[in-house]
């Protein structure tokens, strides 16, 4: 019997889903291959367990987060059919920033593609400007769309260069095409960067955030926090590190790059579940996110065991390494960005001497580079579990569990 395989007419040009073509069971061969070659010689030297690489049954509509640049597109002349916008939507073309129209993406949630063209179709129809690059001139950038997955919450945040005209009708319109919408948020970027999001957010509609829920938690997500994209694969993410975490009663830990809390939150519950007490710290350098993760203890009835700073996440170890710092974390979770953490935060948890570390990563490369700074310190990794968040792509994150070498 053949292996099923996954079309998508625009595919080639996206550049986004570059694996499409090979069947999915292969992909998760070929992660496996690559997380065996590029941690072969730790996995040997400390004698770990690599799991499979934990994949998805059916890999397609898992992103419940989806974007669309916009742009100048053609002329009135040039335009045919009916309907179309008068400016490009989709995605950008691999590697460059000419936009490829997409009508349905295989691996977002439906109807996300939808709203983010309606935007295009909306604002063409109200006279709203596309953003032109090149000149730093018009005002729609980009817009954002994410579905919950547990929740029938949908929030769109429109990024614009300045003041969004006509936003009254902008809202109304959209809402009227997509009654799903729960909130309608516009974040102004007048920078010229590549970044899509700035710093500056107002609610048009709704009340400016929205909520999902992963093991049982419920989570607030701001117009700017992070929160992953493929949430099924979330929990199973969260559960190994949970799991690789042994939260033991009265224990203490810090969920370092926190995000929103979703690590900490969902490791005190389950803590919780079964009869025990964990204290959580989290540090995240998002001030909103932080805000957000407060209100998601307070949600899941977590405020007394759990509490969030932020802080650079380097900068707040410096403090628990000073004498007399807070007291030390038995367990250090960190779940840093594709660049990895610092020499500085390693080598503070070295000195910190917690009993477990659990280090999740979105980018397996760095996670790597890292590992050496804990081995020096006495670490020794104990399991590695690769998971697939990301399928037609070449990417995996990993969870790293690893103990002190003295046992202790
Ligand atoms: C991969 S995300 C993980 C978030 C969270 N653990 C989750 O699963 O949703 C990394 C997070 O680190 C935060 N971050 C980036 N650099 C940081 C730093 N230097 N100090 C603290 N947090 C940082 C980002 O804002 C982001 O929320």
């Amino acid at each position: 019997m053949g292996y099923k395989t996954y079309t998508c007419p625009i595919a080639r040009q996206c550049g986004g889903c570059e694996w499409l073509a090979v069947p999915y069971p292969i992909q998760l061969r070929r992660k496996q291959e690559a997380m065996e070659r590029l941690f072969a010689d730790v996995l040997g030297e400390d004698g770990a367990e690599l799991s499979p690489v934990c994949g998805m049954e059916e890999p397609v509509g898992f992103r419940h987060k989806a974007a669309s640049p916009y742009a100048p597109g053609p002329s009135r002349a040039q335009r045919h059919g009916h309907g179309r916008a008068h400016m490009r939507a989709g995605f950008y073309a691999a590697g460059t920033h000419r936009i490829v129209r997409c009508d349905g993406c295989l691996v977002e949630d439906a109807g996300l593609r939808q709203v983010l063209n309606d935007v295009a179709r909306v604002a063409d129809g109200l006279g709203i400007r596309p953003y032109a690059e090149d000149r730093g001139q018009g005002t729609l950038r980009h817009a954002v769309v994410r579905s919950g997955w547990a929740t029938d919450e949908t929030m769109l945040v429109v990024v614009t260069n300045g003041e969004l005209p006509r936003s009254r009708e902008f809202v109304s319109l959209m809402r009227e095409r997509h009654p799903e919408l729960t909130t309608i948020v516009q974040n102004v970027n007048t920078r010229r960067t590549n970044a899509i999001l700035g710093r500056q957010c107002r609610t048009l509609f709704g009340p400016g955030v929205m909520h999902d829920k992963l093991l049982g938690c419920t989570f607030e997500i701001g117009p700017t926090s992070f929160y992953q994209t493929n949430p099924a694969q979330t929990e199973r993410l969260y559960s190994l590190a949970i799991a690789g975490a042994r939260l033991e009663d009265g224990i203490r830990v810090l969920d370092a790059y926190c995000g929103t809390g979703t690590i900490g939150i969902c490791a005190a519950a389950a803590a919780a579940r079964e009869g025990r007490r964990i204290e959580v710290t989290g540090v995240e350098s998002v001030p909103g996110a932080v805000a957000c993760a407060q209100r998601n203890a307070r949600a899941n009835g977590l405020e007394d065991r759990c509490g969030f700073v932020a802080d650079d996440a380097t900068h707040h170890m410096r403090s628990l390494v000073a004498p007399n710092g807070a007291g030390a974390p038995d367990v250090v979770i960190l779940d840093p960005p594709r660049a990895g953490s610092t020499p500085e935060f390693l080598r503070g948890v070295v000195d910190l001497a917690p009993r477990r570390v659990v280090y999740v990563s979105c980018n397996p490369e760095t996670q790597r580079r890292d590992l050496d700074e804990l081995r020096q310190g006495g670490y020794r990794l104990e399991s590695l579990a690769p998971v697939d968040l990301f399928p037609h792509t070449k990417h995996v994150e990993t969870v790293a569990t690893l103990v002190r070498g003295d046992g202790r």
